[in-house]
């Protein structure tokens, strides 16, 4: 048997067409979203991801600015940046790519952001909010792998979920979304200090793998008919590597796979983070 397929591309193109008639509605009004990028330096999957979200921008009619810095900006001429996107009436929201390079300090940069133009979830005050249960923009690769579960109906309600990985845009903030009331799962999170990480993987019937690690989660470690939602990737010379091995697809009742599953759910997260922030601001 082979798993259902999570396709994140199909599932983003369903959610741009339903975006579409809401940005044309907030365009007639005089108020076009606009979703700005700030990119320092040339890492090429940061350059990639940027391009696709000024691609998907135009694909639903949200104007677009963009912000490509040097590899060697300093932190005040990035802070310079984020003050004119906070003043600038033409961005509605937007974004610092990550990661930043290492002579950057990330969390002073992302809480400069004016908390009202947070495209990405990440400001403290957007966590903050999150953890109280407060209404907030949603980080948009946790929000991203929700909504794609949700669509393909994977019951999340009293469901065991493992998420694998520490990080702040995934593995720390899905858990407070996956343990709200409305989906009811209950969460551990593993990270390279967990005892058993075959156990834990196991004994779960959704597995989030966002570590990092080439093919870390192994067909063997997980349970037959599982959700498995490979997030992490590893650019190998032998081109891309997420972090489930291809052999999961014989084992999983879902997989959503990488390419093709969250990344395109991250960029169809960050557009509806856009809409709904611009709708807010009509009132
Ligand atoms: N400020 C942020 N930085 C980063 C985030 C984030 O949510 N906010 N997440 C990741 C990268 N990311 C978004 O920026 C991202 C990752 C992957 C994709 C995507 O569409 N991937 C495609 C494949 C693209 C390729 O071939 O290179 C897929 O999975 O099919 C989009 C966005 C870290 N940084």
């Amino acid at each position: 048997m082979s798993a259902t397929i999570l396709d994140g591309r199909a599932t983003k193109d369903a959610i741009f067409d339903e975006l579409r008639p809401r940005v044309a509605r907030l365009a007639e009004q005089g108020h076009t979203p606009g979703l700005a990028t700030v990119l320092v330096g040339d890492d090429p999957g940061s350059q990639s991801y940027v391009r696709a979200k000024h691609n998907d921008c135009a694909k639903v009619g949200i104007k677009s600015i963009r912000k490509d810095l040097p590899a060697d900006v300093s932190q005040a001429d990035v802070e310079a940046v984020l003050d004119e996107l906070n003043a600038d009436p033409a961005c509605t929201g937007y974004i610092v790519q990550l990661p930043l390079p290492k002579h950057l300090d990330a969390g002073p940069l992302l809480e400069r952001i004016a908390p009202a133009k947070d495209a990405d979830g990440l400001h403290p005050i957007s966590l903050g909010r999150l953890v109280l249960g407060e209404e907030a923009p949603l980080p948009c690769t946790p929000r991203g792998i929700i909504e794609l579960l949700h669509r393909y109906d994977v019951p999340l309600n009293g469901a065991q979920v493992a998420v694998v990985g520490r990080g702040i845009t995934v593995g720390r903030p899905i858990g407070l979304l996956l343990t709200r009331r409305s989906e009811n799962a209950t969460v551990t999170l593993c990270h390279t200090g967990t005892k058993d990480l075959a156990a834990e993987v196991h004994r779960a019937d959704v597995v989030i793998a966002a570590a990092g690690k080439p093919h870390l989660i192994t067909a063997d470690m997980v349970k037959p008919g599982a959700a498995v939602l490979d997030v992490g990737v590893t650019r190998t010379d032998a081109g891309l590597a997420g972090d489930v091995h291809p052999d999961v697809v014989q084992v999983a009742g879902f997989l959503s796979p990488n390419p093709g599953g969250v990344g395109p759910m991250t960029r169809a997260m960050l557009l509806t983070n856009v809409v709904e922030a611009a709708e807010r601001n009509v009132g």
